[in-house]
This record gives C-alpha cells, sequence and structure tokens, in this order.
C-alpha cells in the first residue's frame, strides 16, 4: 500500500521515524516533507499537497503530522476526497478506519512517544473500513454536501 506521508517543523523527527519504520515493514512511503528542519514553515503549505495526492491515488493513505495534529488536520480536510481523523491513542485510530473510512490520519508530535505514533499509524494503516451501512449513509452525507459546494 501507498503511503502519503507531510509534517512541518514540530514533527519532524517523527516524520523521519514513520518514514523509516513503515518502509522496513513494507509500505510504500512517499514523502511530501518538510524535507528539512524549519522552525519558521508552515504545515498549510506542506500537508495540503499531501492531501492533494492521496485524493489523486485512489487505494492510497495519508499521515499528517504536526505539534498537535489538530491544523493538519483541517488542512486536509480542506482538500476535496479527504476524510481525516484525528487520533491520540490506537483506539481513535481504529475508530476513524471503521467508522469514518478516513484517508488520513492527523497524529501530534508533541503528544506522544515514537513509538506509539507509530503504534496508531499500524492500526489505522491495518484496519479497514467496517462498510456497516449506517457509517456508510453518514459519509455519503458528507459527500454529498461536498459536491453541493463544489458546484
Ligand atoms: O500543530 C500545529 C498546528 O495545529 C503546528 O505544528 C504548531 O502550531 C506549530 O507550532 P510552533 O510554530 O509554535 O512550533
Amino acid at each position: 500500500m501507498r503511503v502519503h506521508i507531510a509534517t512541518d517543523h514540530a514533527a519532524f523527527d517523527l516524520k523521519q521515524y514513520l518514514v523509516k519504520e513503515l518502509t522496513a515493514l513494507g509500505y510504500e512511503v512517499v514523502d511530501h516533507g518538510a524535507d528539512t528542519y524549519d522552525a519558521a514553515d508552515d504545515y498549510p503549505e506542506l500537508i495540503i499537497p499531501c492531501a492533494e495526492a492521496v485524493a489523486a491515488d485512489p487505494g492510497s493513505l495519508g499521515i499528517v503530522l504536526g505539534g498537535s495534529g489538530n491544523g493538519e488536520q483541517i488542512a486536509a480536510n480542506k482538500v476535496k476526497g479527504i476524510r481525516a481523523g484525528l487520533a491520540y491513542n490506537t483506539v481513535m485510530a481504529r475508530l476513524t478506519r471503521e467508522h469514518n473510512n478516513a484517508n488520513v490520519l492527523s497524529l501530534g508530535g508533541r503528544m506522544q512517544s515514537l513509538e506509539d505514533a507509530l503504534d496508531m499509524a499500524k492500526v489505522f494503516l491495518e484496519t479497514p473500513f467496517s462498510g456497516d451501512p449506517r457509517h456508510q449513509r453518514r459519509i455519503d452525507m458528507l459527500d454529498a454536501y461536498e459536491e453541493r459546494q463544489a458546484r
């Protein structure tokens, strides 16, 4: 599976760690930056291109990173076709796949250890959407809203 990943400065070390660990697990990781640590970089410029890559690559998933993950989730969700979920434990990472069919996971690099973040990323990538009609119905409502806005 292809995994698109991006971060701002606040989770730069976490991004480097996840690229290494997920690649070792066999994922095809596409690194959308930041390429170097720059304390003045701005997350929308890094996260939106990553989310656009997920939207343009059916079957892929994305991981966006920042200090808290809040702004990164917001940025990713601006992109048509993206459902980005924020996680702070593995239950959240699992639920955003099972209930929301999220195609992007947002994590805060300042919120947990590298190892705990990797656990959340693995759960997110390994968990399928439940396909339950009640969850699909709600996702369809969101898609319909997105379509109306795009007109
Ligand atoms: O998490 C984030 C956005 O939600 C950013 O990574 C965070 O705001 C960056 O903070 P600073 O510029 O103080 O390092």
